[in-house]
């Protein structure tokens, strides 16, 4: 199997004691790649660490089969990303700033802007400015702009928070169909449990920085009635039925 994501015992610590530890994780080519975890398991240190926007203290990265950080450039070519909530230019409109960020790809032409602003469904809106937006609108620019240059590898950081659930199953037709039609690679962290369920060929548990156990989908299901079943299962939840309120 192509590997397209190698990480190598990848830790960081931040000055609180708390990050991610020797986290050992191989992406394939066509995977799409579930990261789940309770809150502040390291799961955005990790895809930060990744795409570059925090350094490690120890273990390795190699993207498309270029080290990171030292060929940063080269390895992040292929890759879109969406990690915690985009920063835009409010004053800019959505063709406007997808018009700034195609300014780094030199193969994106102004029909391809069009295109991911209907795939997202902000076509209609698209020339208004994003300060009139909504939280889930933003998050829809944000995925246009990941998927922009056309990625190889999309690293999507709790990409339906704020998406209602018109924008929820657009989301997960664009992934399905990126998948299907241009062998696209997804990494995504999500709290969607059912989400993940239904796109994810993968799926990885991180708690307390460490990867706990990884699966493939259909062999977890084997084994367990639901996604959702088999991570209460692992992390020993309360079983909702013991649950006290
Ligand atoms: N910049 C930072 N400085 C100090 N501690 C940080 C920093 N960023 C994250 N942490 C801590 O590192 C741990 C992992 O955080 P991270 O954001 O990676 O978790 P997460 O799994 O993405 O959580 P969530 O599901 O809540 O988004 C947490 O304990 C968090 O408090």
């Amino acid at each position: 199997m192509h590997i397209i994501l190698e990480t190598t015992n990848l830790s960081k610590e931040y000055d609180n004691k708390r990050g991610i530890q020797d986290i050992t994780l191989q992406l394939h080519a066509g995977d799409i790649y579930g990261l789940l975890g309770p809150n502040g398991a390291g799961k955005t240190t990790f895809l930060k660490l990744i795409t570059g926007l925090i350094r490690p203290d120890r273990g390795t990265i190699t993207l498309f089969n270029y080290k990171m950080p030292e060929y940063f450039e080269a390895g992040m070519q292929h890759v879109g990303t969406m990690i915690e909530s985009a920063d835009f230019y409010d004053f800019l409109t959505a063709n406007q700033y997808l018009e700034l960020v195609a300014r780094f790809y030199p193969t994106v032409v102004s029909k391809r802007i069009e295109e991911v602003l209907d795939l997202v469904g902000l076509f209609q809106v698209r020339k208004e400015k994003i300060k009139g937006y909504s939280t889930g609108m933003k998050q829809k620019l944000a995925l246009a702009a990941a998927i922009l240059p056309q990625p190889k590898l999309v690293i999507l950081d709790e990409p339906t928070n704020g998406l209602d659930i018109e924008g929820t199953v657009m989301f997960r037709k664009l992934i399905k169909r990126m998948s299907a039609e241009m062998g696209t690679s997804f990494l995504i962290s999500s709290h969607m449990i059912h989400e993940l369920e239904q796109l994810c060929n993968r799926v990885g548990i991180v708690v307390g920085g460490h990867l706990r156990r990884e699966g493939y989908v259909t062999e977890l299901l084997e084994e367990n009635q639901s996604l959702e079943q088999f991570y209460i299962d692992e992390l020993q939840l309360p079983k909702e039925d013991n649950a006290s309120a």
